[in-house]
This record gives structure tokens, C-alpha cells and sequence, in this order.
């Protein structure tokens, strides 16, 4: 027989071969997960599981890695309808994704049917003493205690002359240094003042150091958790391991302090955390504040750092928007008695500037989505959530709907002029029991740096047309290489 008959003959066999293998392969995870679900099975939202072990982890990769993320979701929406529950199974759980304002609401809000169900990965990198591993009553307990400090009028006033400092000499310093990293630059200053909140600490060294770690932390975040060396994750893990290891000498050189009676200039947030006992005079572990600080100084600064420079691209791609702006911030200025510095009062009459801040948040969706896990099987737009399986709130969709914002993908800060958002629709902090602590501190640091910023500075992009990378958080994929150059003296 010749060649061309045996592939003749084999040919159509291999590929029913392939056909049948994929199938099986497809029908793995419902045999898992859906199968012991016995009648309620036929409840499930639409979607499908994916495959074995990687699920749909490979098309949500995929898709991040384009300039299209959302294409992603629009799969579901193509497939399946807009019903605002999709089943998925991502970051190594049964998962039901959910996209719409009154699902996202639902699930951020119930706290008798969801609870925080962060992926096992997830946990291990930012720490299973951290509010996203703790009981809901320890939660309780431990936001009680460390919100109040970065919260409200009277934490915020004792923090703002620092934060305006703090930001003049870093503007002032990356004006004088050529092209620069912009982003980079950025984190590291809502990470001194995060540092100087948390830990009193004003090392330049340390803060360097330990921001570094926290790039290697996040990029393993929303990577797959594969503990190999070459992998985000396995990197991630190291980075961890340094980051503990550098509080655990702050925990242990504060309390040395505390034995010693060394008087520190400040009562800080490491101070508080030592100090809080609970109803049975129970004080925190180590390990417990460790885990603490880790996760607060990660949220605390990441998020703000990249909001300040979208909002800072955004403002110079706009002229007609950044001279609103600035013509804002220099009326207010001029009310101003010589010699005084920024106030809270004043941040508050910013009303375009807030406008301009919730635009950037709603763009960029910093947090792309919340991990919750149903507590009991829950009931949800006719489908049924099965107890223990993961939700998904899908923020970036809800802020990216052309209903609820039309021309979603444009910088329009007008569109909040009068405007005020309805229940679920605008979800830059969440919701709920776990609604950011920082939101005030976030928003204050974001209009200290726009107002200095409009009053004297530019920038100017090195790679204005420079792809952006949405994973683990939307940025130019340069880390906006730019110089800072004064247009005022
Ligand atoms: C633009 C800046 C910020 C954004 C977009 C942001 C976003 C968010 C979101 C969406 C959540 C909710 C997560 C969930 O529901 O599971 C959250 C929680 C949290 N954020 Fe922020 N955040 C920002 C700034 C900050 C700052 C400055 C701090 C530090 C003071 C902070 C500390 C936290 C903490 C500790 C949590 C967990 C709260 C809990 O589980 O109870 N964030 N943040």
C-alpha cells in the first residue's frame, strides 16, 4: 500500500479520534462539579467549565493579553445572553461570573449568603490571617480597629500635610530627572506615604526594596498557580517570603521599643495593631499582624498609584478637560491666604477634579473583579448558585456598559456632572462589608497630586501609542515612560 492510502485510511480515525478526546476531556469538569449536584444541576447559570485543571483560565489569558479584554466576557454574553450569571470554572474553582449592577450588588451586600472566597493562590500570596482568610467576626473586629485610622475627616487632616509634602519633592525631584518610568515613580510614592501611615518608616532603601517585592507579589495575583521556577506565581512566592520576613523585624524591633519605652514622634497603625485586644483580652499574633500590614500597604498603594497616573495620562490627552481642571485648581488657589497649605475644605470644592478622578476610576477598573463564595445554595436570576462554588463580580463590565454609560470607552468626566449613580452601577471600591477602607485616603492622595500637578507640570510620553496590558492591572506596557517637565516656575 502506498503512503498516500495509509493517511487516506488513518486520517478520518485520528480525527474522530481528536473529536471524541475533546469531548471527553470537555465533559471532565461536569462530571466533577456538576454531576453530585443531582436535579439542581438543570438550575446552573449558562456557561460551560472549560477544561480539566486549567478550566477557562486559557481564553480569560488569552483575551487579557489583547487590547480587547472584554472580548472575554462578550463570548458569554454572544453565547449565552445577556442574563448577567455565567457559569465558568477559573482560578482552579467552579465559578459563576456575574456582570450586571443588581447581581454584583446582590453578592457584595448578602452577607448571609456570600462570604469572601478569594482563589487558594490568592490566599497564600496575600495571607490567610488577611482580611480575605479571616472569620466574619474577626473581620469585623480587625476593620473596626485599622479603618477608622485612614478614614474621615480627622485621620485624613492629620495625614494630608505629608501626603501635600511628600508629593511637592516627588513632582519637584522628577522634573529634574530626564525620562523616567512614570508609573514605577508614582508607586513608589503612594508607598512612602502609605509606609509613613502604617509604619512611621521614611527609609528610602527599605521603601524601595519592599516595592519592589510587591511588583513580583501582584503580577503572581491573577497568574496561574503554578509553583515552578520561571512562573509569575513561584516568583511571587519569594517575594512573600522577603516581605514577611521585613515586617517580621518592624513587628519585633516595635515591640523591643514598646518593652524599652522608646518614645516614637507618632502613634501609628503597627502601634494600633499591637495594642488591640479583643473581648477576652486576646492580643494579635505576629502572624496575624503581619498578615495585616502586608495586605493593607499592597492595597493601599498599587490601586492609588496607578489611578494617579491614568488620571495624569488622561488629563494630558484631553487639553480642553486638563484646562477645566487646572483652571479649577487655580481658583482656588487665589482664594487662598499667602503662605497657607491645602486643606481638606479645599479638596472638597474640587468638584471637577472629583468628576475628572471618578472617570479614571471607572475607565481603568482598577480592581477588575471580587472573589466571593456562596454559603448555601443562593438563588440568583432564576439560576442557582451551588453552595461553595466561587462568584465573581464583574466590575470592569458593569462600569464598561454602554446602558448605564454611553461611549463607555471615552474620557467624558461631564457625564458625572449632576449625575449620581444608581445602586450597583458604580463599583471602583465595592460594596458592603469589605467596601475599601481607603476610599477617602485614595481620593485625597489623587487630588493632591492632580492639584500640583495642573498648577506646574506636564507630561510628555515617550511612547504616546505604547500597548496597554490589562493583567494583573491595566497600564502601559512601558510603565508610561515619560518626562515631567515645570510649565510654571
Ligand atoms: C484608587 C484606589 C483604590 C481602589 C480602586 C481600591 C479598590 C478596592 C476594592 C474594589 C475593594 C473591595 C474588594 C472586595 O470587595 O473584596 C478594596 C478593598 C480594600 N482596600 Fe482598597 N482601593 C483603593 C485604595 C486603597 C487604599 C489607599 C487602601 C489603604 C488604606 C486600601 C485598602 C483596602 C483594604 C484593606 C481592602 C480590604 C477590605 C476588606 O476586605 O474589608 N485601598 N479596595
Amino acid at each position: 500500500m502506498t503512503e498516500t492510502v495509509w493517511i487516506m485510511m488513518w486520517l478520518p480515525l485520528v480525527v474522530m479520534g481528536l473529536f471524541v478526546l475533546k469531548w471527553l476531556l470537555k465533559r471532565v469538569n461536569v462530571w466533577i462539579y456538576e454531576s453530585k449536584l443531582g436535579e439542581k444541576r438543570h438550575y446552573l447559570p449558562p456557561g460551560d467549565l472549560g477544561w480539566p485543571f486549567i478550566g477557562n483560565m486559557l481564553p480569560f489569558l488569552r483575551a487579557f493579553k489583547t487590547s480587547d479584554p472584554d472580548s472575554f466576557i462578550r463570548t458569554y454574553i454572544t453565547r449565552y445572553g445577556h442574563n448577567g450569571v455565567y457559569k465558568v470554572h477559573m482560578f482552579g474553582n467552579p465559578s459563576v461570573i456575574v456582570t450586571t449592577p443588581e447581581t454584583c450588588r446582590k453578592v457584595l451586600t448578602d452577607d448571609d449568603c456570600f462570604q469572601p472566597g478569594w482563589p487558594k493562590s490568592t490566599m497564600e500570596l496575600i495571607g490567610k490571617k488577611s482580611f480575605i482568610g479571616i472569620s466574619f467576626e474577626e473581620h469585623k473586629r480587625l476593620r473596626r480597629l485599622t479603618a477608622a485610622p485612614v478614614n474621615g475627616h480627622e485621620a485624613l487632616s492629620v495625614y494630608i500635610k505629608y501626603i501635600e509634602e511628600t508629593v511637592v519633592t516627588a513632582l519637584e525631584n522628577w522634573s529634574k530627572m530626564g525620562e523616567i518610568e512614570f508609573l514605577t515613580h508614582v508607586r513608589k510614592l503612594t508607598f512612602r506615604i502609605i509606609m509613613y501611615i502604617f509604619m512611621s518608616t521614611e527609609s528610602e532603601h527599605v521603601m524601595d526594596a519592599l516595592e519592589r517585592e510587591y511588583t513580583n507579589l501582584n503580577y503572581g495575583v491573577r497568574a496561574m498557580a503554578i509553583n515552578i521556577p520561571g512562573f509569575a506565581y513561584h516568583k511571587a512566592l519569594k517575594a512573600r517570603k522577603k516581605l514577611v520576613a521585613a515586617f517580621q523585624s518592624s513587628v519585633t524591633n516595635r515591640r523591643n521599643q514598646r518593652k524599652q519605652n522608646v518614645s516614637t514622634n507618632k502613634k501609628d497603625m503597627l502601634d494600633n495593631l499591637i495594642e488591640a485586644k479583643d473581648e477576652n483580652g486576646r492580643t494579635l499574633e505576629d502572624e496575624e499582624i503581619i498578615d495585616v500590614l502586608l495586605m493593607y500597604l499592597n492595597a493601599g498603594h498599587e490601586s492609588s498609584g496607578h489611578t494617579i497616573m491614568w488620571a495624569t495620562i488622561f488629563l494630558q490627552e484631553h487639553p480642553e478637560i486638563l484646562q477645566k481642571a487646572k483652571e479649577e485648581q487655580e481658583r482656588i488657589v487665589k482664594k487662598r491666604a499667602p503662605g497657607q497649605s491645602l486643606t481638606l475644605k479645599e479638596t472638597r470644592e474640587m468638584e471637577y477634579l472629583s468628576q475628572v478622578i471618578d472617570e479614571t476610576l471607572r475607565v481603568i477598573t482598577f480592581s477588575l473583579t471580587a472573589f466571593r463564595e456562596a454559603k448555601s445554595d443562593v438563588q440568583m436570576n432564576g439560576y442557582i448558585i451551588p453552595k461553595g462554588w466561587k462568584v465573581l463580580t464583574w466590575f470592569r463590565d458593569v462600569h464598561l456598559d454602554p446602558e448605564i454609560y454611553p461611549d463607555p470607552k471615552k474620557f467624558d468626566p461631564s457625564r458625572w456632572e449632576g449625575y449620581t449613580p444608581k445602586a450597583g452601577t458604580f463599583l471602583p471600591f465595592g460594596l458592603g462589608s469589605h467596601l475599601c477602607p481607603g476610599n477617602d485616603l485614595a481620593k485625597l492622595e489623587i487630588s493632591i497630586f492632580l492639584h500640583h500637578f495642573l498648577l506646574k507640570y506636564r507630561v510628555e510620553r515617550s511612547n504616546p501609542g505604547c500597548p496597554v496590558m490589562f493583567l494583573p492591572h491595566t497600564r502601559p506596557k512601558d510603565n508610561c515612560l515619560a518626562r515631567i517637565t515645570k510649565t510654571a516656575p
